[in-house]
């Protein structure tokens, strides 16, 4: 129950602030035309009574012509305002959840499957939210209807309640059906979700590629089907047993509504009840008919709304608990020692083992550390973790002698910049795309250019037809798609933008460029990099398997199974004999 009212209360607020005006409008004008139905059977019931005794039938009109011109004012501005006002909440929805989802300085949200689950969840759902207030709105205003409705017929006569008892039952009845039909829905959520994965994937060109080269078209339609039926018998045979259910209810009020109407027939001939009250209960009769099923339909619509809003106040609580604002310290704006991890263990949410493993390791100020090992040595976790993606499961990551912890997380990653191996292709203009990587010089030419330049990217701006206007990506009319490597360069000039991060991070980011281009480009790099160092200390890590890379950093980390097991320059590892020493050769051999 607290849930419920927690829920109302925040789509109330939510409302009234996206369209505070326009949601006033709609809720006056929707109580309006609720209560206007019965109070115009109510004027119709006075004038008939006042013609037919002789009686004052002129209030009866009164009550008539203000009810007929409330409801046509209510009409007329709620149809005027709603489109706007859903769309109005839907854009400030969409706004929240981006803001919500991208604002968490951490990204295991987006890789604990639990998490990421409900977050797909939501944002499906946050399609639906944008017509909640008009639910709201339209569950009150039924509602209001229906008590206007009650307390009329009560009056006529007090035996009318059955009918009231009866619409209850109705309601009743449907707000059942409906929570059957949701808990169906949650029940088989799981098959839509892979439903919809499917659809994705054969839609998106990406995968179409693959989907012909493995001739995967067959398993596709029969694992469609299959989870079709998944999903839908129990849905059809919840709706076969709502249309009976549906039938019965109605055979039964009809009934009451025929025997109401005698009931007050037969009173009339008793001289117990006039013509007016007649004609009232013949027109209230079916109004609480509509607005019994009307209050079901809402019931239904509300439980499922107010069911979304109960996600999206999960999602706030989330963002609130995890967005690190205990860290409060500006991250510096020069480094003079170092980052230095000390006993350092991770362990990613939902999995039992750890990723990395006592790490103690010193990155001195502008340097160039780069990291080896073999595939899930760890050495992208540890990338991640200096940048504070992530939170250590044990031990710290200091800068400059303080916790990353004590840092606030905006203001340190405002400081770092990174280039990914899995990158993200973003379809904007190639400006875009690059200036992203520092959104204060976004409109800079001159930074643009150093970037792209830093990124071996200048070649393929100079190609694109409108140079850096030029939109990106098929899903655009007159958008141009860029090979693999074009797209890695722009996403390395991305990660260069920021002209002196204290921490760069390149993980792996040349795996789509051939040796000699990559080595070409860490040339480049290296020389604006040692004027970064010059001028505030800034450290270069580097992730990558190419050991004509590596060799030129000044510091060497070798991981194996989530542990670092040895350190040093180039010449010290070669020395040393181990498996640098050993995977150095065996790669030189490769190369011969
Ligand atoms: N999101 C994740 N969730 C759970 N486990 C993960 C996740 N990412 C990585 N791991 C696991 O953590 C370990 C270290 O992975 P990591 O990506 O850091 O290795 P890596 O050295 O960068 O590998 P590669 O060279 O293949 O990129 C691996 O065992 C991997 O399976």
């Amino acid at each position: 129950m607290r849930e419920i009212l927690g829920s109302t209360l925040t789509l109330i607020r939510l409302t009234l602030r996206a369209v505070p005006l326009l949601a006033t409008i709609e809720f006056v004008s929707v109580m309006g035309m609720a209560v206007a139905a019965p109070l115009l059977a109510y004027g119709l019931g006075l004038t008939a009574n006042g013609l037919a005794t002789g009686g004052a039938w002129r209030a009866g009109l009164i009550w008539l012509g203000g009810g007929l011109g409330a409801t046509l004012v209510a009409r007329i501005a709620s149809s005027a305002v709603q489109a706007t006002m859903e769309d109005q909440l839907e854009g400030h929805l969409d706004r929240e959840l981006l803001d919500l989802t991208s604002g968490i300085p951490g990204i295991a949200h987006h890789e604990r499957p639990d998490i990421a689950d409900r977050l797909a969840h939501i944002r499906e759902e946050s399609r639906e939210l944008k017509y909640g207030a008009t639910a709201l709105g339209s569950f009150l205003s039924v509602l209001a209807g229906s008590a206007t409705i009650m307390v009329l017929l009560v009056t006529i006569h007090p035996v009318l309640l059955t009918l009231v008892i009866l619409a209850g039952v109705r309601i009743w009845v449907a707000g059942r059906t409906g929570r059957n039909l949701q808990r169906i829905q949650r029940a088989t959520a799981a098959h839509h979700r892979k439903i919809q994965l499917l659809t994705d994937l054969a839609g998106s060109p990406r995968h179409g590629l693959e989907i012909r080269a493995y001739g995967l078209r067959s398993v596709l339609l029969d694992e469609f089907e299959r989870l079709h039926r998944n999903r839908d018998v129990p849905r059809w045979t919840a709706f076969r047993r709502d249309v009976w259910r549906d039938l019965l209810m109605t055979m039964v009020f009809t009934t009451g509504y025929g025997c109401a109407i005698a009931f007050v027939l037969w009173q009339t001939r008793l001289g117990n009840l006039n013509a007016g009250d007649v004609a009232m209960v013949v027109l209230l009769i079916p109004q609480l008919d509509r607005t019994a099923s009307g209050l079901a339909t809402s019931t239904r619509q509300m439980a499922r709304m107010l069911d979304t809003v109960a996600n999206l106040r999960w999602l706030r609580r989330y963002a609130e608990e995890h967005s690190w604002s205990s860290g409060r310290t500006p991250a510096p704006t020069h480094l003079r020692d170092g980052i230095r991890l000390r006993n350092v263990s991770f362990g990613y949410p939902g999995s039992t083992g750890q990723a990395v493993t006592d790490l103690d390791l010193f990155l001195p100020a502008g340097s160039t550390v780069a990291i080896i090992g073999d595939n899930g040595a760890g050495k992208s976790t540890l990338a991640k973790l200096l940048l504070r993606l992530y939170d250590p499961t044990g031990g710290t990551v200091e800068v400059d002698g303080i916790d990353l912890h004590q840092l606030d997380p905006r203001s340190w990653h405002e400081r770092t910049s990174a280039g990914f191996q899995d990158f993200v292709k973003y379809e904007f203009t190639a400006q875009e795309t690059i200036g992203i990587g520092d959104l204060a010089r976004m409109d800079d030419l001159e930074s643009l250019e150093a970037a792209a330049r830093r990124g071996g990217a200048t070649d393929v701006v100079a190609e694109l037809p409108a140079g850096l206007a030029t939109q990106l990506g098929r899903r655009f009319a007159g958008g141009v798609d860029l090979s693999g490597g074009q797209w890695q360069r722009l996403a390395l000039a991305r990660a260069f933008m920021r002209p002196h991060p204290l921490l760069l991070t390149l993980d792996e980011p040349t795996a789509a460029l051939d040796p000699e281009a990559e080595y070409a480009l860490f040339e480049r790099f290296a020389a604006a990099s040692s004027r970064t160092t010059r001028r505030n200390g800034g450290i270069t890590v580097l992730v990558s398997h190419r050991f004509s890379t590596v060799r030129m950093a000044d510091l060497i980390v070798v991981m194996e199974a989530g542990r670092i097991i040895e350190v040093g320059t180039h010449d010290q590892l070669l020395d040393s004999g181990g498996l640098y020493h050993e995977l150095f050769n065996l790669q030189a051999k490769a190369y011969m």
